[in-house]
């Protein structure tokens, strides 16, 4: 073969955004290959996989699927999950905003698409230096490392690889904290009532994580402290609130769990509660159906009157203008783009 080397596309500066990963169908067998891939990550489940393999297989592998199933079914969209939905919309409106300066693409980092498919497509299309975007504002081991993790992987079988560079966690940004100020704001001077309550609802993480260094306990309350400290300008008399959600497994997790703080507000008489999830960069099935469709339910039945299960940043103009920030800012000093 002659060298292909100069008929080859280089030059242009690639942007992967990356987000966790859902089922290609809201099936019971899309969802039981999803989560083969997604709890078989040692960055997810610590447990030795001698130990954890038969667990997987025998019981959650034979269970779960059908629930998530069922969950799944329940907020699924004509465009198919609603976090692949709205991850791709931010891939498009993040091209509109940085138009030539660089080539937005984005994948999962479990299911489709892949990393390794997206990195490599950016880089034929002559992407030579790539910054790789992990959609999570706070940092944890099971998230942002597990996509470093893979996309070191894909790198691993590239002969000859693009430059590359990854978004720090973003948890105490101006841009992130003054976006979720404008959007929290916004929905909320829109509600037909007044909540007495503002719960931040972060996905949870066994408490072991804490103790051995996961920073991710500690994000997410710096998030909630910036956020409350803005709120109390523009929302005085506001109560503000932090939660972990989304249990999994046997083990000890963050508390308060957003179950029980639902639960016990409204038995202690709370009746207006708005909930936003600023750990979520997209809605899915955690803030659709467990927040939305069940912590309705669990509100509700405590004696709860109004919940307002506030929208993800999403693709609406607060955070794709707080996303242009933070990887302009990464990417000034590639190709003279300029920060702003
Ligand atoms: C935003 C940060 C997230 C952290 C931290 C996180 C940790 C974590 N998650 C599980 C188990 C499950 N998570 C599931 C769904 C899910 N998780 C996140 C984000 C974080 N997870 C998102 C965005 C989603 C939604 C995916 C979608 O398709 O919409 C699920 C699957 C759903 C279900 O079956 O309930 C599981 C399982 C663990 C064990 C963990 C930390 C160790
Ligand atoms: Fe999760
Ligand atoms: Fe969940």
């Amino acid at each position: 073969m002659p060298p292909r080397h100069p008929e080859v596309a280089h030059g242009q500066v690639g942007v992967l955004l990356v987000n966790l990963g859902t089922p290609d169908a809201p099936t019971p067998d899309a969802v039981r290959r999803y989560l083969a891939e997604f709890l078989s990550d040692p960055r997810v489940v610590e447990i030795p996989a001698i130990a954890w393999k038969p667990i997987l297989h025998g019981i959650i592998l034979r269970t779960r699927p059908a629930k998530s199933a069922h969950a799944y079914q329940q907020v699924w969209t004509r465009d198919g999950s609603p976090l692949a939905a709205i991850t791709a919309g931010q891939a498009r409106a993040l091209q509109e905003r940085l138009g030539d300066a660089a080539r937005v693409d984005w994948a999962m980092r479990y299911g489709n698409p892949s990393i390794a498919s997206r990195l490599q497509a950016l880089k034929d299309a002559g992407c030579d230096r790539i910054l790789v975007a992990p959609l999570y504002p706070q940092y944890s081991g099971a998230t942002t490392a597990s996509v470093v993790d893979k996309l070191g992987q894909a790198l691993g079988t590239m002969r000859w690889q693009p430059a590359v560079r990854t978004l720090p966690p973003y948890h105490d940004d101006e841009a992130y904290i003054s976006a979720l100020e404008a959007d929290v704001t916004a929905q909320i001077g829109a509600l037909d009532f007044e909540p007495e309550m503002l719960l931040l609802s972060y996905h949870g993480m066994p408490e072991r994580t804490l103790y051995l260094g996961d920073p991710y306990h500690c994000h997410c309350r710096k998030t909630s402290s910036l956020l409350a400290e803005r709120l109390a300008q523009r929302l005085p008399g506001l109560r503000v609130e932090t939660s972990f959600q989304s249990r999994f497994g046997r083990a000890k997790w963050l508390e308060p769990a957003t179950e029980t703080v639902l639960d016990a507000e409204a038995k202690a008489g709370t009746r207006r509660i708005a909930i936003a999830a600023p750990g979520f960069s997209a809605d899915c099935v955690e803030t659709l159906e467990e927040l939305a469709i069940r912590g309705r339910e669990v509100f509700e039945e405590a004696g709860g009157e109004r919940l307002a299960v506030l929208a993800c940043l999403n693709d609406r103009t607060p955070g794709m203008a707080m996303l242009e920030t933070l990887v302009r800012r990464e990417l000034s000093g590639w190709s003279g783009i300029a920060a702003i």
